[in-house]
C-alpha cells in the first residue's frame, strides 16, 4: 500500500514525496522531529488517510443512479440514517453525522436503495461545507433520477467546533434541501419530517 502511494502522482501533477515532505514540515512547525521513531511512516500515513478520506472526488454519480428497477407505485422513498463522514473545507477537520434522503418515484421507475448511500458518499467524501454537501446529494438525484421530488435533511457534528475553537461538543449542524414536489407541497415536506423524527 505505502509503496504504491509512494509511486503516485496526483491529478494535479503533485507527487508522493512532495505531499509526505510538506507533512514533515508540518511535524518540525509544531516543534516536533519526523525522524523520531514513531512519526517515521506518519507523513506517509497522513497522505494516505488524506487520499482515502476524498475518494468521492473520482466518483460518478451519474453512474451510480444508471440502473433503475420498474415499479409501479409512486409513494415516497426514504432512506434515513445514512452515516456519514467528511472533512471541513476551512480547518481539514471531520464531520460526520448522517443523511436521510426522500424521493418520490416518476415515471415508473425507482432506485436500488444502496445507490442512495453511495450518493452520500460521492459527496461526503470530499472538503465540504455541510451546506453543499446537502444540496449536491439532492441535486444529483435530481438530475439523474427525475423524480417528481427529492428531500436530503443532514445532521452533522463538526470537529472543528468540538476540538478547538469554540469548543461546544453537543451542537449539532442541521440543512436540508427541498426540491419538486417537497418544495412545493407543505404535506409532503412534512410526511418526510415527520418520517425522520420519529
Ligand atoms: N456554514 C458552515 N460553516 C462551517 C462548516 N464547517 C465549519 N464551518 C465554520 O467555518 C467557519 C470558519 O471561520 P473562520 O473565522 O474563517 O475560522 P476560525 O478563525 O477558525 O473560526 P472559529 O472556528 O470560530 O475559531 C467557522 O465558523 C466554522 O464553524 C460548514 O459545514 N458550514
Ligand atoms: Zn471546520
Amino acid at each position: 500500500m505505502s509503496s504504491n502511494f509512494k509511486k503516485a502522482v496526483s491529478a494535479n501533477n503533485v507527487s508522493a514525496e512532495a505531499a509526505t515532505e510538506a507533512v514533515k514540515t508540518l511535524l518540525r512547525y509544531i516543534g516536533e522531529n519526523p525522524k523520531r521513531d514513531g512519526l517515521l511512516d506518519t507523513p506517509d500515513r497522513f497522505c494516505r488517510s488524506l487520499i482515502e478520506m476524498t475518494e468521492g472526488y473520482a466518483l460518478n454519480p451519474e453512474e451510480i443512479l444508471a440502473t433503475t428497477f420498474e415499479s409501479d407505485s409512486d409513494e415516497m422513498v426514504l432512506l434515513k440514517d445514512i452515516e456519514f463522514n467528511s472533512l471541513c473545507e476551512h480547518h481539514l477537520l471531520s464531520f460526520a453525522g448522517k443523511a436521510h434522503i426522500a424521493y418520490l418515484p416518476s415515471g415508473g421507475r425507482i432506485v436500488g436503495l444502496s445507490k442512495l448511500a453511495r450518493i452520500v458518499d460521492v459527496y461526503a467524501q470530499r472538503l465540504q461545507v455541510q451546506e453543499r454537501l446537502t444540496q449536491q446529494i439532492a441535486n444529483a438525484i435530481n438530475k439523474y433520477l427525475k423524480p417528481d421530488g427529492v428531500a436530503v435533511v443532514v445532521e452533522g457534528i463538526h470537529s472543528c467546533m468540538c476540538v478547538r475553537g469554540v469548543r461546544k461538543q453537543n451542537s449539532t449542524m442541521i440543512t436540508s434541501s427541498m426540491l419538486g414536489q417537497f418544495r412545493e407541497s407543505m404535506a409532503s415536506r412534512n410526511e418526510f419530517m415527520s418520517l425522520i423524527t420519529k
